[in-house]
Formats: structure tokens, sequence, C-alpha cells
């Protein structure tokens, strides 16, 4: 009797130990997994953002401004506050690269993204657009005070020299949404003004009112 009470309590404790062990293994294999699911949901922000950011000036890519651009036109209604965008391009940028070299022409990219993002809301969105165009979006902001907004944004980025020397300037296309419209066809009327801009000189804002002012006149 006494016998099968202590082979009894040998099993037992034989049968505690192989818990306590599996326990720790089981404890064990769960801080892996942890680890493993914080390194995985890391690499996964980390790629997220590595595709909506321009590599060069750290601001949105083209991907990124277009999905915005997208979804506020998508949600906007006729009593919604006002939405502009504003088309920013850099004059005579294959000059600066001609004369100064590829690395100040990328550093006059990373100094105008700066700038704009300085000055700009947090609720306003800054894309990188192409080469050496930005596109600004601008929730909650009618046609004039984005047009204030841009001028003073031109003044600022005059402010930039390439190696002491030339003296950066820009030319913005502003333009409103209208009700029901696409981003495409938004995206076209500023693209237009920005054109006119150009054609009229450069270092200048110029907004679908003056547009339509000049083409009627
Ligand atoms: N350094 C640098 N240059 C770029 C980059 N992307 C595009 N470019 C250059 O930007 C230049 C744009 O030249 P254009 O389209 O002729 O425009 P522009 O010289 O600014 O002339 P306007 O727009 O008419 O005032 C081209 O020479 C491109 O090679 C970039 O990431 N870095």
């Amino acid at each position: 009797m006494s016998i099968n009470i202590r082979r009894r309590a040998i099993a037992e404790q034989r049968w505690q130990h192989l818990r306590s062990e599996l326990e720790q293994k089981v404890d064990e294999r769960t801080s892996e997994l942890a680890e493993r699911n914080r390194q995985l949901s890391q690499l996964s922000e980390n790629l997220k953002s590595q595709v909506n950011t321009d590599p060069l000036t750290g601001i949105a890519n083209r991907r990124l401004g277009m999905k915005r651009l997208n979804r506020l036109c998508e949600q906007r209604h006729p009593t919604s506050t006002p939405l502009t965008i504003a088309i920013l391009d850099i004059d005579f940028f294959k000059k600066i690269n001609d004369e100064f070299g590829h690395a100040a022409g990328d550093l006059v990219l990373v100094e105008v993204a700066s700038l704009l993002s300085l000055h700009l809301r947090p609720t306003d969105t800054i894309a990188r657009w192409g080469g050496e165009e930005f596109l600004l979006i601008l929730p909650d902001t009618g046609l004039n005070d984005s047009r204030n907004i841009c001028d003073r944004l031109r003044t600022l980025v005059k402010q930039i020299q390439v190696q002491d020397h030339r003296h950066v300037t820009i030319s913005i296309g502003v333009a409103c949404h209208q009700s029901g419209e696409s981003d495409g066809g938004l995206l076209e009327r500023a693209d237009r003004c920005l054109y006119q801009a150009k054609r009229l000189g450069r270092d200048l804002v110029i907004t679908e009112q003056q547009l339509t002012s000049n083409t009627t006149e």
C-alpha cells in the first residue's frame, strides 16, 4: 500500500515537472510569435509608408496625392466647404540641373518640399506630382484665400538660392472644385492655369478666375 502511495507521488512529481516544462515552452513560443508579429506589422507599416512617400523629399508621392484628392472630391456635396488645389512647378528647372548639376537640382526639390510643409496646414496635402511639380490640396479654402496662400509661397520660395547664385522661382495654377466634378476635371483646370502662368512669363500665380477673365477679354 505504502509502495503504491510512493509510486503515485513519484508519478505526480514527474507529471508536475513535465507540465511546468510544457508551460515554459508554450510561454517561450508565445513570446516568439508576439515578437514576430510585431516585426511583421513594423515591416508592413514601413512598406505602406514607402508606397506613399516620395523617396527624395519625404513628402507624399503622386499615388497618395491622387488617392486623397479622389476621396475628397467624392465626399463633397453642394453644401461642403470649398476645396482648392494648386499645381506648382519650379521654373527653368532644367537650367538649374544643367548649370549646377543634378545633385543641386535634387537639393532644390528637397528645400521647396520642406518650405511647403513648413508653411501649409497639417490638414493640407503636399505631394510630389512629377519631376519638378508639386500638387497642393487645400481643404476648407476658397479660391481667393488659396491665391493669397500660393502667392505667399511664391515669395518665400524666392529665398531659396542654388549654390548662392540663382534664386528659385515657381509658377502656380489654382482651381476650385465644382460640385459633382471629378478629380480629373479639377486637375485639368489647375493645369491650364499653370500653363498660362508659364506662358505669361513664370514666377506667377494664376487662378481659374483670371483664366476665365483673360479668355473672355
Ligand atoms: N535633379 C533632378 N531633376 C529632375 C528630377 N525629376 C525631373 N528632373 C528634371 O527636371 C527638368 C524639367 O525640365 P522641363 O520640363 O523642361 O521644365 P523647366 O526647365 O522647369 O521649364 P519650365 O517648366 O517651362 O519653366 C528635366 O530636365 C528633368 O530631367 C529629379 O528628381 N531631380
